[in-house]
């Protein structure tokens, strides 16, 4: 499985700043937003261009343009969503496949309780984005999910990334990509990624 830890300086900087203790919900959330978006530029650095010509201001141009598959985003509800507008930015047309999992506090296991996928998902690349990559469990589940629907492409993109998780993931689905702005040092008794962030997805909702 390739795993790619994007080392970039506006990356690393605004990662840090989400790690601060007491920053707001507006600042996670933004912050959020913003890393995705940077993660997303490393994540589709692959994509197949092709050569058109088109008319330009002084007559006949040859542009290029991106050729390759159609995409779909894969926000893993809740603290996916706070990624999305990321991915929009770069790929405003693309269509989004929203999957609803959370993890058993007790058991750390994924529940699913919502998909609604894009009906041609088996044709298009699957962007999936959460913050958060623990156990692995709601990742490679969304996976199992995607993959049962016939899709075949799959990039995954997270903020923080435990070992455990990279290495539950890559056991499970060594043909996806993986994208972080971290891989951080290990999970805690409770399931979370130290150092991390914390709860993402409250910190981005605003409910603790
Ligand atoms: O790798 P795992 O061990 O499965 O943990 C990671 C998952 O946990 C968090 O979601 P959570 O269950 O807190 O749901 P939420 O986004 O609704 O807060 C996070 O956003 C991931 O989806
Ligand atoms: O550290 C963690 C682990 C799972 N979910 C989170 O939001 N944070
Ligand atoms: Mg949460």
């Amino acid at each position: 499985m390739q795993v790619v830890e994007v080392k970039h300086p506006l990356v690393q900087h605004k990662l840090g700043l989400m790690r601060a203790k007491d920053i707001s919900t507006m600042e996670f959330r933004t912050l959020t937003r913003e890393v995705g978006s940077l993660l997303t530029y490393e994540a589709t650095k692959d994509l197949e261009l092709e050569e058109v010509e088109i008319s330009g201001w002084n007559g006949p141009v040859k542009v290029q343009r991106i050729k390759g598959k159609k995409v779909t985003v894969v926000p893993i509800l809740r603290a996916g969503l706070g990624m999305m507008d990321g991915v929009l930015e770069h790929i405003p047309s693309a269509r989004i496949s929203v999957v609803g999992i959370y993890r058993d506090e007790e058991t750390l296991k994924p529940v699913p309780y919502f998909s609604k996928l894009a009906g041609d998902i088996q044709e298009r690349l699957a962007i999936i984005v959460d913050p958060m990559l623990a156990t692995g469990g709601s990742l490679i589940e969304t996976i199992n999910l995607l993959k049962s629907k016939g899709c075949t492409s799959i990039k995954c993109v997270v903020l923080v990334a435990a070992p455990e998780g990279i290495k539950a993931l890559q056991e499970a689905h060594p043909d996806v990509e993986l994208y972080c702005a971290s891989v951080d040092d290990h999970l805690n008794e409770h399931g979370y990624i130290i150092p991390g962030l914390g709860d993402a997805g409250d910190k981005i909702f605003g409910t603790k």
